[in-house]
């Protein structure tokens, strides 16, 4: 057991967290600079964790700037988006992510319904998940599992594949810098993640969102480019091009704009971090509404544990005095039951 029941008096909250501030009606959403991600010095690893920290208690969000995505990488799979999405629909639809284990490939305007009270999200998509460049699939993907299945790829365009990859691959690096400082953050050894997101099938979306009409935003609320939501895994990398509409909601329930800022990814955390940490890390719900009147671009990697890997409450996120306040379930199936509540729409 943590310190937490050796102590005297039991505190009210986790002891590491003591000091922390815990409101997070946030106005704004920092900008880390996550270089020392990435530095051979412990010290500045560690002062990295507590501003990660902090923004995760207090706010769910943040910025990062010096991430390491190559902006070539960017570029790339920015252009084999737009590229795609301005195929045919029946090209698209060829793809279609019902017809793949697991929702991989094609995602058509209002499939997909992400608050479950809306009507219908005002975008496109296409997924896909983990995949080695030039190897077979050797991965969890290949595994049976309630998220097994591999991606689905466009025949009509040569470069895709490697463009998306090549994205898929840089994010990936920076994701697996951040658990560690995640661990940190938590009052954990700094390979605590290690052996639980070894093997975790990060998904990667390209999104488009059209130009919302201006009648429509006064008349359907329940109809925006994507519905207020939490995400489902651990955090969220997110890309976004300089069109805007991404808000997340304080608890004062203000929407909040995350203004593209150039050369900076954001940073979310999902619901897995939620059950994990006993909602000591926040997990923000979120929304995009395009009024920019263009055509908007984005592309989030969802990083989320192994899928056999159980969320028991983390030991130092708990005390006597915050009780477990999650069921324990099993990631790939908490992870499974949201994506086909979301793609019950289309169904
Ligand atoms: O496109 C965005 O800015 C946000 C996308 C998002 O929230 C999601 O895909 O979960
Ligand atoms: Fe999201």
């Amino acid at each position: 057991m943590s310190a937490a029941s050796d102590s005297l008096s039991p505190p009210s909250r986790p002891y590491w967290l003591a000091d922390a501030r815990t409101e997070s009606t946030f106005e704004d959403i920092p900008v880390i600079d996550a270089a020392p991600a990435f530095s051979t010095n412990e010290a500045e690893r560690r002062k990295l964790a507590d501003k990660i920290r902090d923004a995760s208690i207090n706010v769910g969000f943040f910025y990062l700037k010096n991430h390491g995505i190559p902006d070539n990488a960017v570029t790339d799979a920015l252009a084999a988006g737009k590229q795609f999405f301005s195929l045919p629909d029946r090209v698209k639809m060829e793809l279609d992510a019902h017809k793949s284990e697991n929702y991989k490939g094609y995602t058509a305007l209002l499939a997909e319904n992400t608050d479950v009270t809306g009507n219908g999200d005002l975008h496109e998509g296409f997924d896909i998940g983990w995949e080695q460049p030039g190897a077979e699939l050797t991965s969890c993907l290949t595994r049976k599992g309630p998220m097994s299945g591999g991606n689905v790829w466009p025949s009509a365009l040569p470069g895709f594949k490697e463009a998306v990859l090549s994205y898929y691959h840089s994010c990936l690096a920076l994701g697996q810098a951040l658990y560690p400082l995640f661990a940190m953050a938590l009052d954990l050894p700094e390979g605590w993640f290690d052996d639980k997101t070894n093997e975790s099938a990060a998904i990667m979306r390209l999104l488009h969102y059209p130009p919302q009409d201006p009648t429509n935003l006064a008349n359907d609320k329940r109809q925006i480019g994507i519905g207020a939501h939490t995400d489902y895994e651990c955090f969220t990398v997110l890309w976004q091009d300089p069109a805007g509409g991404l808000q997340v909601q304080n608890t004062s329930g203000e929407w909040v704009d995350a203004v593209p800022i150039p050369g900076t990814v954001v940073v979310n955390l999902g619901d897995q971090f939620a059950r994990w940490t006993n909602d000591v890390f926040k997990s923000t719900p979120h929304r995009v509404i395009n009024r920019s009147g263009l055509e908007r671009y984005s592309i989030p990697v969802f990083f989320g544990t192994n899928y056999d890997t159980l969320l028991e409450p983390i030991e130092t996120c708990i005390s006597p005095d915050d009780p477990p306040k999650y069921e324990v379930t099993k990631a790939g199936d908490y992870v499974k039951s949201r994506l086909d509540a979301t793609y019950a729409q289309s169904a």
